[in-house]
């Protein structure tokens, strides 16, 4: 029987696989909003879709819930490896993927236990590649006032754009209340994920996380990796850092090459297929 998609999670962080071998859907922005709606569809966090298959190179492409799609995920690259593996698309436990936001090199630590390690690349905090608006600079302890209440903020790319707020204190209500102000922020040409950092010691932070197009999340890889980042940037820790969330950590660790490696789990949930009725909505909205 053939499945019309796959849920994973990673640390809560929920993606729905689909897989053009399996799937004929036209991925227009409408069509991901339903399908990764929490009522009216099957509900997830995104959407992962591939194997593009290029070649000897698999391509990821990365949706948010909102229709927008992003240049890199974490969590959901470490999924999508994860079904790569479950589907026997696999001949070793080390490969690369494409994103949009560029390569990146994945290693099985346990496919099945879903311990995978995944170099993400490297970052940069210049204002022309994250980007951000304003003069030529790196976007570091920068002042950004939001509801009249003045924040220190250090952006960054990994991939894709993160705005990382530097507090004693940090909790869902503030990442809830100042994370859609700062995500549509005009400073932010496309928008951008959005955390509240706390730094617990030299080798632990802790994050809430307000991510673009998606809102809020229990995880999130790239922002595991740009807290993380922008706190050794900031020299508040040292290169092996775990990073909590409200749904579990990640270790990341900064390579002296500059890469950023971030090993962290997998949760495979279910297999499906998209019945009648939702399978009408999706034909009608793609103008079948
Ligand atoms: N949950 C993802 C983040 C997706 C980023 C997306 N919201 C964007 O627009 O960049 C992760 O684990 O990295």
């Amino acid at each position: 029987m053939k499945f019309d998609y796959f849920k994973y999670h990673g640390l809560g962080n929920d993606y729905i696989v689909i897989d053009p071998q399996n799937a004929d859907i036209s991925l227009e922005p409408e069509i991901i909003r339903l399908i990764c709606h929490r009522n009216f569809g099957v509900g997830s966090d995104g959407i992962l879709y591939g194997p593009i298959i290029k070649g000897e190179d698999l391509q990821l492409r990365i949706f948010n819930p909102d229709g927008s799609e992003a240049e890199k995920s974490g969590n959901g690259i470490r999924i999508f490896s994860r079904y790569l593996f479950d589907a026997g698309y696999l001949h070793s436990n080390q490969f690369q993927l494409e994103t949009l936001g560029g390569r990146v090199y994945v290693e099985l630590l346990d496919a099945t236990a879903g311990e995978i390690r995944v170099d993400m690349g490297t970052v940069t905090f210049f204002s022309a590649e994250v980007p951000v608006s304003g003069p030529p600079r790196q976007v570091i302890n920068e002042e950004l006032t939001i509801n009249g209440r003045s924040f220190n903020v250090t952006c960054l790319s990994i991939g894709n754009p993160h705005c990382v707020v530097l507090l004693d204190d940090i909790s869902r209500e503030l990442v809830e209340e100042i994370g859609p102000i700062i995500e549509n922020h005009a400073l932010f040409p496309n928008r951008i994920n959005v955390q509240l950092l706390k730094v617990l010691d030299r080798n632990n932070i802790q994050i809430e996380i307000w991510e673009r197009g998606a809102g809020y999340t229990l995880a999130s890889g790239s922002s595991s990796c740009a807290t993380a980042s922008a706190a050794y940037k900031l020299g508040l820790v040292a290169e092996d850092i775990n990073v909590h969330m409200p749904g579990g950590a990640i270790n990341v660790k900064i390579g002296q090459d500059g890469h950023v490696r971030m090993t962290g789990s997998v949760t495979a949930v279910c297999k499906g297929v998209f019945m009648d009725d939702l399978a009408a909505q999706i034909r009608d909205l793609s103008g079948l």
